[in-house]
């Protein structure tokens, strides 16, 4: 799969920022000349990269708490069925998804996660199922695991009151960790607060994912495993005009969008399934 953008080597240098990320229309137009940036320059034009970014989320935020639960229930439902009919889904063996968090008003993923864990038997032939790791947060420094888990009960809520697996399974046994296993995944499902059709993601500031994507795709890299497929899953809402997400160094963009009314493919990879 190519997606230039996300090797590290193409990673966006604070510099070159203003190219990427045009400023919205509430904020003030930077005025640094670019390639000419001292190191505390820099530093400014992240911090206010980085306010933009939080300002974005607290509307988004407000935004969702608005919405109509009618709505929200029938995109959920509308966001789900497409996923379980695309073919990068029906095709997936190994796939990292989210625990959706309805106080966050997160995009629904209980259908998807019962279809992945139930494992069916069609025709008389037993399927193999699909692997599922799910997000752990491991402490407050941006670090996550994505861990292995079989049935929907083996989560836990944590302190921000999302479910998560425990490390040990029931049986007391370790949980397979993604950046252990032998095979790989071929496809992640992101959640997030605002996306565009470039495929920019702003999450919820924690930076988790991106750390987590960024070391995910170097380990597909060193294996030379095809890069996993990321999906971010979004209400209509969430969709903004270009240039209204800020982008900033450790970003990673997504190949495609599933939004109510279908697929939004972006990278060449998504264009090409
Ligand atoms: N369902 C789900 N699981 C996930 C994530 C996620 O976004 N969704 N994460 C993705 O990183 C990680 C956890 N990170 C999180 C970061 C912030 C908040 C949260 O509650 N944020 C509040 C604001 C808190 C504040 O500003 O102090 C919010 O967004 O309303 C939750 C999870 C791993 N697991
Ligand atoms: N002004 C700043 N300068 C440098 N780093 C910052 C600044 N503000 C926040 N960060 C760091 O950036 C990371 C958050 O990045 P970002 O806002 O892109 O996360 P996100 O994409 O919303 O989160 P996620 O990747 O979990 O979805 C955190 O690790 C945070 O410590």
């Amino acid at each position: 799969m190519t997606q230039p953008w996300t090797t590290p080597s193409t990673t966006a240098p604070a510099t070159k920022l203003l190219f990427l990320s045009r400023p919205p229309s509430f904020a003030p137009r930077a005025t640094v000349t670019l390639g000419k940036m001292n190191h505390n320059e820099e530093q400014d034009h992240l911090d206010a990269l980085f306010k933009q970014k939080r300002a974005l989320r607290s509307r988004v935020r407000k935004a969702l708490k608005a919405m109509d639960p009618a709505l929200r229930s029938q995109e959920d439902n509308d966001i789900q069925s497409i996923v379980l009919k695309s073919p990068w889904f029906q095709s997936s063996t190994g796939l990292c998804a989210y625990i959706s968090c309805n106080a966050l008003r997160e995009v629904d993923t209980s259908k998807l996660l019962s279809e992945i864990l139930q494992n069916p038997a069609k025709d008389g032939h037993t399927q193999v199922g699909k692997r599922l790791y799910v997000p752990r947060v491991e402490d407050k420094k941006s670090h996550m695991r994505m861990l292995n888990i079989s049935c929907i009960d083996d989560l836990v809520a944590n302190s921000m009151d999302i479910l998560e697996p425990a490390p040990v399974d029931g049986d007391g046994n370790e949980r397979e960790d993604v950046m252990q296993a032998n095979e790989p995944v071929d496809l992640f499902l992101l959640p997030g607060l605002a996306f565009d059709r470039s495929g920019r993601r702003l999450g919820r500031g924690g930076g988790y994912y991106d750390t987590f994507l960024k070391k995910y795709q170097e380990l597909a890299k060193a294996n030379a495993w095809k890069q996993p497929f990321l999906v971010a899953l979004s209400y209509s809402l969430q969709i903004m005009d270009e240039g209204i997400i800020s982008v900033t160094p450790n970003d990673i963009l997504v190949d495609a969008l599933v939004s109510p009314t279908g697929v939004i493919p972006i990278s060449q990879a998504a264009l090409e399934r």
